[in-house]
């Protein structure tokens, strides 16, 4: 048997169904049920362990795993022995403090009060930071009751969409302690190891394929520096001549969000048989 390769990935929560998607667009085999706990890829020589999503940077930290996925979030929460290596541009929130509306809280109000949260440590460290002296009162989740119940007042929680505290009556102050995603992460000083520099490579691929499209047009030679100008692509665009007189053809890689202005631009400056297509999968 070959040395297997070895992932963290989070087993449930916000996290996991997005990795799980994102590995398979990478080429890995995933699990069929969300119970499954390991999973083999023998074609890859690697093998997926599901856990919980906090503890992903425990076993990647005690080198147990070659490489794991969580949230930059947990995983300096955790204060694992961990280096975060990659972003994956998904999982975004914000780790930030919110209080009674209406209070007009301040950093500084937060002196001798009680501050629930799920993140102690990034807490702690944050208190420490600012010189707030403030006890921090641990719970596992839904720490938006905690000030209603009583048992804070104020808390330091993740924040997506801002709707959990808007019903629970709670507002956001001070600057974000933390803006967080998912993350790829390995053991801190771990050397050059071609098995994750290829699940790297995939999974950089997987974030341009989805980040950019393909695009193809028609110019005059006259107009080409003009189009290029609008479509520099990565190294250059490839341009090749077409049979009608005085005109090339031109591809290259554009912001998927920019590909309809782009467009735009391009017929402007008379470019014409302008098409786009999606990436299916890249190495750059
Ligand atoms: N809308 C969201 N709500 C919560 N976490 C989010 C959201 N969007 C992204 N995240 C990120 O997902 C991770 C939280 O994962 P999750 O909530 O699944 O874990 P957990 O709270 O420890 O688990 P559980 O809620 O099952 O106890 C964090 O890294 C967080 O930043
Ligand atoms: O800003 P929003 O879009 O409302 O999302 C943020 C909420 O989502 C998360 O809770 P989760 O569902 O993970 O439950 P938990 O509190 O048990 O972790 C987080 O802890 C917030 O409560
Ligand atoms: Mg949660």
């Amino acid at each position: 048997m070959p040395e297997m390769l070895r992932i963290a990935v989070p087993n449930k929560g916000q996290l996991s169904e997005p990795a799980v998607e994102m590995l398979r667009e990478a080429g890995y085999r995933q699990r069929k049920s969300s119970r499954d706990l390991v999973m083999v890829d023998p074609d890859n020589e690697t093998e997926f362990f599901f856990l919980r999503p906090k503890d992903v940077a425990v076993y990647v930290g005690e080198g147990i795993l070659q490489a794991g996925i969580t949230g930059r979030d947990m995983l300096l929460d955790s204060a694992a022995p961990v280096d975060e290596i990659l972003a994956l541009g998904f999982g975004g929130s914000t780790f930030r403090f919110a209080a009674p509306g209406g209070a007009g809280m301040t950093l500084e109000d937060l002196q001798g009060k009680r501050v629930a949260t799920s993140f102690d440590e990034i807490l702690r460290v944050h208190f420490a930071e600012k010189g707030i002296d403030a006890r921090v009162i641990h719970l596992d989740g839904a720490v938006e009751s905690s000030v209603k119940l009583g048992v804070a007042d104020a808390v330091a929680d993740v924040v997506s969409t801002g709707t959990t505290l808007r019903q629970a009556g709670l507002e956001i102050f001070g600057d974000p302690i933390l803006e967080s995603e998912a993350v790829v992460i390995r053991p801190r000083g771990a050397g050059e190891d071609p098995k994750v520099e290829t699940l790297l490579r995939r999974l950089r691929g997987v974030l341009v394929a989805r980040d950019y499209v393909m695009m193809d047009y028609d110019v005059h030679a006259e107009q080409l520096e003009d189009a290029v100008a609008l479509t520099p692509g990565m190294e250059g665009p490839t341009v090749s001549p077409l049979h009608r007189e005085g005109w090339v053809a031109v591809r290259s890689m554009v912001p998927r969000r920019q590909a309809q202005a782009i467009m735009d631009d391009l017929w402007e400056i008379g470019a014409r048989a302008i098409l786009v297509t999606d990436i299916y999968a890249c190495r750059l």
